[in-house]
């Protein structure tokens, strides 16, 4: 069983919805990241997404890329941010997904890269432009390294797509709520509730969704949809943006901790938080 398998499973076991934001490396700095992975960790992070820095972005709103762009003008390298995880990891509670685009993979190698981030302690990768057909070329190598390939599900995939990504995915398969790119949505697309219920008619797998999600109220909705997991970024990629690395930290700490009470409510609980 993987780290990520494991967590989710635990979780389920007590009911409660996993909690996973997603910061982008290198923004301010790495030694800023390092103090963030354990802030979130001791804040209530149940999995954590890290987004390697890329230059061409697709999938990415408007803060993401600019956390993106402030990183490489930094010089964040894949190296260095492998090597800061060396050193974290067997800090963390938290299973770390790395958040990366494809061509950088390609571009090491398949093989190489994985050994890289396995030796690193990452326990999934998520690859938003990995195209299903070439998914298979990397899911057996990585499995075979204890690292699960986390594959996504949009608004737009066909039936058949569905069912062949929920049976391929590791980990958990990532439903985006929204067609489009990452950021903060005011309102939440009902059609995400009917979406969990189609993943879950083909897959036992643990869903998790992200894209648009940025208050409590909205993370305890997409819960109340029968989510298994919540993924928040933009949100906390402003937040520890603002003001100094320190102002910032203690910025997703709370905001942290205020989104994993929130999807800590039980269904039967009269207590709904409101935002
Ligand atoms: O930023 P949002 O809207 O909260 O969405 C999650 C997200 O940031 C993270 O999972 C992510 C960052 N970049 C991506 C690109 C594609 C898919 C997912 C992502």
């Amino acid at each position: 069983m993987t780290a990520i398998s494991d967590c989710f499973e635990t979780l389920g076991q007590n009911g409660e919805c996993a909690l996973i934001p997603f910061i982008t490396a290198g923004d301010p700095d790495l030694e800023t990241t390092a103090k963030a992975l354990q802030v979130l960790d001791r804040g209530g992070a149940d999995i954590i997404e890290l987004g390697i820095p890329y230059s061409d972005p697709l999938a990415d709103g408007p803060v993401i890329q600019a956390a993106a762009t402030r990183a490489l003008q930094r010089g964040t390298k894949l190296e260095q941010v492998l090597e800061m995880l060396q050193g974290i990891t067997p800090k963390l509670r938290s299973p770390i997904i790395l958040f990366t685009y494809y061509n950088p993979i390609l571009h090491r190698g398949i093989e190489k890269f994985l050994s890289s981030v396995a030796a690193a302690g990452v326990a999934g990768l998520v690859i938003p432009d990995l195209p299903l057909e070439e998914a298979a070329g990397l899911l057996q190598p990585a499995s075979e390294m204890g690292i699960d390939v986390i594959l996504l599900v949009a608004p737009t995939s066909s039936a058949q797509r569905i069912e062949a990504i929920a049976h391929s995915s590791q980990g958990f398969i990532y439903l985006v709520s929204v067609t489009g790119v990452t950021g903060v949505r005011s309102q939440l697309e009902i059609r995400v509730s009917d979406l969990l219920k189609q993943i879950r008619g083909v897959t036992d797998k643990p869903i998790a969704v992200g894209f648009g999600i940025s208050e409590a109220a909205q993370a305890y909705q997409v819960r109340e949809w029968g989510a298994d997991g919540v993924i928040v970024g933009s949100a906390f990629v402003k937040l520890l943006a603002q003001g100094t690395p320190e102002q910032g930290l203690s910025a997703i700490a709370q905001f942290c901790q205020s989104l994993k009470a929130a999807i800590k409510t039980t269904s039967t609980s009269t207590n709904t938080p409101v935002d």
